[in-house]
């Protein structure tokens, strides 16, 4: 579980971006994040997976309390959170699996990435994402060669193949055709309820979070003006954001 206590953010000799954010996140629940340009919803996503310095509150997760807890704690955020950053590019001339073998890079020894040898667990793990996301098929083709929503499903395997257990997404659909985004959501969706990944994720444009996500938490200014589970916005909530 992830748990989010009066999280402030402010630009250093600037506006302050996040004020009091508070939340808790349960495994395999799907968060939609929405607000207007510029209400801070990127800045969030920044912030839970610690590339954003927080000026103040307390972060928790799975009962670790990861400020206390120094570096240990950063490296738990690093291995628990894949961040899928807004529009994520792969290597065009590398095919599908190696663009997801090279989302485990860091855990690979220098000598293995110099002679191109990949560990049989590796391979494996990468296979099995890619399966995952519904694209076995694609594996073997080249990044360049993908359409817009296989790129997209290919980034996510290569953001979860560590084994992280949270998923932050930028957007992850904007510039998608409507069947691309419904097929990147519907394959998120199902890593949320049948894996427990817990996926956060900024949706603002249409309404991909009413049909896809569990709960939508609205940003208006920085601040949390909406929390809403299991029902869509009424007309009057969605004139908060
Ligand atoms: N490095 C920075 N320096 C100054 N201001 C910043 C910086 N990063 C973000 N901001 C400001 O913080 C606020 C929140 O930005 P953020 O990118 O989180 O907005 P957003 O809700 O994701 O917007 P959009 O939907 O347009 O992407 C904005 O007013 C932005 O201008």
């Amino acid at each position: 579980m992830i748990k989010v206590i009066q999280l402030s953010k402010q630009i250093p000799g600037g506006p302050k971006v996040l004020s009091d954010i508070s939340f808790e996140v349960q495994p395999g629940e799907f968060v939609a994040i929405k607000g207007a340009s510029g209400s801070g919803k990127s800045m969030l996503l920044r912030c839970l997976a610690l590339r954003e310095k927080w000026n103040s509150g307390t972060y928790i997760v799975d009962g670790v309390d990861i400020f206390k807890k120094g570096f240990s704690g950063t490296m738990k955020v690093r291995r628990e959170m894949a961040y899928l950053e807004e529009k994520p590019s792969l290597i065009p001339n590398r095919t599908a699996l190696k663009n997801v073998l090279i989302g485990a890079a860091y855990q690979t020894p220098a000598w293995r990435r110099v002679t191109g040898m990949v560990r049989n667990d590796d391979y494996m793990g990468a296979m099995d994402m890619i399966e995952k996301m519904g694209l076995l098929e694609k594996a073997h083709q080249k990044g360049g060669q993908l359409s817009g929503g296989e790129k997209q499903r290919i980034a996510v395997a290569r953001a979860l193949v560590h084994g992280a257990t949270t998923l932050l997404a930028d957007e992850p659909v904007s510039g998608l055709d409507p069947h691309a985004a419904e097929q990147v959501l519907s394959d998120l969706q199902r890593m949320c309820r049948i894996q427990g990944i817990s996926v956060i994720a900024v949706m603002h444009q249409g309404d991909w979070a009413e049909r896809f996500a569990d709960r939508t938490i609205g940003l208006n200014n920085g601040k949390i003006v909406l929390d809403i589970k299991g029902r869509r916005m009424t007309e009057r909530e969605k004139l908060l954001l």
